[in-house]
């Protein structure tokens, strides 16, 4: 469960990107989260992983107050909860394979765990067969699969991605989306902050969205609801 209580958020600069959010989501729910440019989505789901921190407000992931978690123990946080980012941030130098089994590898998992978990994870993103590639020769959406692959690696309850589609072609966002459907189907929640109006229309899922920092709609099988 994700429970967001009074959530003000104001930068450093003075702008005020959260406007007192309340929400809950709870465990197995996917959720896209929509609005205008600079409305605050990436903002809102900074807060859950805790990439930003609120001016004010409480936080809970999974019955774990935010507030309460001191900076060295975020890692143990996100351990929980895998990321996806439009530009895939994987590191250059490492594999497929390797990009993924790292986040097994910090936490000291025993070889042979790894090797099997990797797989998994590969098979389920259709990417086994690539798994000594290097990103740069991976297309854009197999890139993506292979950081969805890593997000998934360590079995968290969360998957938060922020526009994950946003430098795919349509065809490849489809793919991309599919995996997503079956990540939710293993019970998973998935948060998604995207502008892919047509993907919000067709696989129609509660839509959260957001104008000028605070939630202006949130509808179960919602629409987009936005012209761009
Ligand atoms: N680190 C930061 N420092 C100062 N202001 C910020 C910071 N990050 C975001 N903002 C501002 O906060 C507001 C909300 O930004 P945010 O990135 O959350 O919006 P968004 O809805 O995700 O936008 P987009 O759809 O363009 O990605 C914007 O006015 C933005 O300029």
């Amino acid at each position: 469960m994700i429970e967001m209580q009074d959530v003000y958020k104001t930068y450093p600069n003075g702008v005020i990107a959260l406007n007192g959010i309340s929400v809950r989501i709870k465990q197995g729910e996917f959720v896209y989260v929509v609005g205008p440019s600079g409305a605050g989505k990436s903002t809102f789901i900074k807060m859950m992983y805790r990439e930003e921190k609120p001016t004010s407000g409480k936080i809970m992931i999974n019955g774990v107050n935010l507030a309460n978690i001191k900076d060295s123990k975020v890692p143990l946080l996100r351990r929980n909860i895998g990321i996806v980012f439009q530009d895939f941030k994987l590191l250059p130098k490492l594999t497929v394979y390797e990009n993924v089994a790292f986040a097994l590898e910090v936490i000291e998992e025993s070889p042979k765990n790894i090797r099997k978990r990797v797989m998994e994870v590969l098979d389920l993103v259709r990417l086994k067969h690539k798994a000594r590639f290097y990103p740069n020769e991976l297309s854009g959406g197999e890139q993506q699969r292979v950081s969805i692959a890593r997000s998934i690696v360590n079995n968290p309850s969360i998957v938060i991605a922020d526009e994950p589609t946003g430098n795919l072609d349509p065809d490849t966002s489809w793919e991309i989306m599919d995996i997503f459907e079956r990540i939710n189907d293993r019970g998973t929640t998935i948060v998604m902050a995207t502008h892919n109006r047509e993907i919000v229309n067709t696989i129609r899922k509660r839509v959260i969205a957001i104008e000028r920092g605070k939630i202006a709609r949130d509808e179960v099988k919602g629409e987009y609801g936005y012209e761009t």
